[in-house]
């Protein structure tokens, strides 16, 4: 064994263990929430490296979105994997795609469409149509699910009589939508985001030199929440293996949440027919959350297809990891459901108990409110603002992306260039102040919010490791601006419960458990219904100590009742 390689496996139980050891061939894991999943596959990427199976420059591991990229690369950059490419399935796509194009195309890669909205209404006027903007939303995840399906537009006017209908565009006008659209897409030599992976798609299947280079490049895959893996990923991950079988798939088809947009957990359900010498593997014992969260979560889900009975690891003798929670300040209670007359009643009372929260001593980064739609943050936000609480809306924009992230980030690396040997605190900190930052907090919501993420690069710099020179930490810097690995931003986190995924929090408050809310009104079908249902369980094990429900009687003179989510958890008021 090459290095510090067995050291790797010491972090991981034996399930764990059996799965990074499995470093060759196709391999499945089914692997509930909380449950070490991104722990076994980051330590698996590693110990492959350290043992010499893997040359890192030709690993990628794939995942869905932006920030979850940036969390393994991040995770695997901790385990000194550094070579290794964290990516999503459209920024390697991308990269290929700009890559080949040159080469089979000639001239530079089509501009890639920031959105849909604004080419399909033009499409829909230049057909003497007027659409409302909502219908014009529903008209292109219409257009990105066919995409995503493989379906021609002939093939998907086949399907049309099993899709929902669209208020005000029939049959006939809508597959003539697709039509203009596409054609208004050729005109003006653009592609849209599904285009990326099918044209790369495309290109792999003709040119065998662009499959040659890409198999030449990578060779060892690895796909986290691959319940969530589309027919046009699943058939774009097949050109880039080729004829090999290198590929370990994770997932965990009860927190399924995509397949409203085209996704589905047959491919991980079936990964075994799919590769019959696949070895498949499963992780159910729980280590995030206290055992009456576990339960409620094992409850939501029984006997629901796929669905992993999960054993609570808590409080199990020589398990869990570091100190208890108690000590920061969150004292573990069993989960809670709180009814209230308006959704104002039910905003002030979350943003009551968020204050009472941090004054016995919890974190505000160690708290999370989520819900179902993102026009509910406004209330919450609100009411969180009235009781000076800061907070950072997760997905509204990413951290370094932030106009003074950047600012402050390229201060501080032209003061490493320019050489300063005072303290790296001194140093920091003096820079924060040159874009606004100083010791004291202010008053104002988006003010505070500034000042917060500012504020979160000086503590990077004071958890850095006494004598970390300003131009070791300028390069931390840049290596976390570039993998998107965020600081801990001191702040309590509000997010729609589908970007919550994979993100967990000692105190989480769940709220808009109110039926029409949570399921959501138009989930009418029992798919649709099932597909709340597994939000619903995301959402509530994203909770480590404390889980708090709510949800609402009335709103817009609609009267509603709890959530059913909560009593089938066995959640009690
Ligand atoms: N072997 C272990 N020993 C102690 N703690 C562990 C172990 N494995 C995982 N954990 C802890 O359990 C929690 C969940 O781990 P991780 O984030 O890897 O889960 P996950 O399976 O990816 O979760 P999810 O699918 O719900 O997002 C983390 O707090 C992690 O530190």
């Amino acid at each position: 064994m090459t290095g510090d390689a067995g050291g790797i496996l010491d972090a991981l139980d034996p399930d764990q263990r059996q799965i990074a050891e499995a470093l060759r061939g196709p391999v499945s894991v089914l692997a509930g929430a909380g449950t070490g999943k991104t722990r076994a596959i980051t330590h698996r990427i590693a110990y492959g490296v350290k043992t010499g199976a893997y040359d890192p420059q030709r690993v990628l591991a794939v995942t869905f979105t932006r920030k979850a990229a940036g969390e393994l690369q991040g995770r695997l950059r901790e385990l000194g994997a550094d070579g290794v490419r964290a990516r999503t399935f459209h920024g390697a796509a991308l990269a290929q795609l700009s890559h080949f194009w040159p080469q089979f195309v000639g001239g530079d890669a089509p501009q890639v469409l920031p959105g849909k909205v604004a080419a399909i209404s033009q499409t829909v006027e230049s057909m003497g149509l007027r659409l409302g903007a909502e219908t014009l939303r529903d008209i292109a995840a219409e257009i990105e699910w066919r995409k995503v399906s493989l379906l021609s537009i002939d093939a998907y006017a086949q399907h049309l009589p099993l899709r929902p209908a669209l208020a005000g565009v029939d049959s006939e006008k809508l597959i003539d939508i697709h039509d203009g659209y596409t054609k208004l897409l050729e005109e003006r030599k653009q592609i849209d985001f599904e285009d990326v992976l099918v044209l790369l798609s495309g290109m792999l299947e003709v040119e065998p030199r662009a499959a040659l280079q890409v198999r030449e490049q990578y060779r060892f895959f690895t796909v986290d929440e691959f319940q969530d893996v589309s027919p046009l990923q699943h058939h774009l991950l097949k050109l880039w293996l080729g004829a090999r079988d290198d590929l370990c798939v994770v997932g965990d088809a009860s927190q399924t949440i995509y397949s409203f947009a085209g996704a589905s957990s047959s491919f991980l359900l079936r990964f075994g027919a799919e590769y019959p010498n696949a070895r498949e593997f499963r992780l159910e014992r729980n280590y995030r959350s206290t055992p009456p969260i576990v339960l409620g979560a094992n409850k939501l889900m029984r006997d629901k297809p796929g669905a992993l009975q999960l054993s609570p690891m808590r409080g199990v003798e020589g398990t869990g990891d570091g100190a208890p929670a108690s000590a920061r300040g969150v004292t573990p209670t069993p989960p809670q459901f709180s009814w209230f007359q308006t959704e104002q009643d039910e905003a002030r009372a979350v943003a009551q108990a968020i204050r009472m929260a941090r004054a016995s001593g919890t974190p505000a980064s160690d708290i999370a409110v989520l819900y179902r739609t993102n026009a509910q943050s406004a209330r919450i936000e609100e009411a969180l603002a009235s009781e000076g609480i800061p907070i950072r809306v997760h997905g509204a924009q990413r951290f370094y992306d932030r106009a003074d992230v950047r600012r402050a980030i390229l201060l501080i690396r032209g003061q490493a260039k320019a050489g300063d040997d005072r303290p790296l605190f001194q140093i920091v900190s003096d820079m924060l102040r040159e874009v606004g930052w100083s010791a004291k907090p202010p008053e104002g919501s988006a003010e505070r919010e500034r000042w917060e993420a500012l504020n979160s690069i000086l503590s990077l710099a004071d958890e850095m490791p006494a004598g970390t020179t300003i131009v070791k930490f300028s390069e931390e810097l840049l290596a976390r601006q570039r993998s998107q690995h965020e600081p801990k931003v001191e702040a309590v986190t509000l997010s729609a419960v589908h970007a919550a995924k994979g993100l967990e929090w000692p105190l989480v408050h769940v709220v808009g458990l109110s039926e029409g809310i949570f399921p959501i009104s138009h989930a009418q079908t029992e798919q649709a219904i099932e597909e709340e249902r597994r939000l619903a369980y995301v959402a509530f094990t994203r909770a480590r100590d404390v889980l708090l429900l709510s949800g609402f009687a009335s709103a817009a003179r609609v009267s509603r009742v709890p959530s059913r989510f909560v009593a089938e958890a066995g959640v009690g008021h």
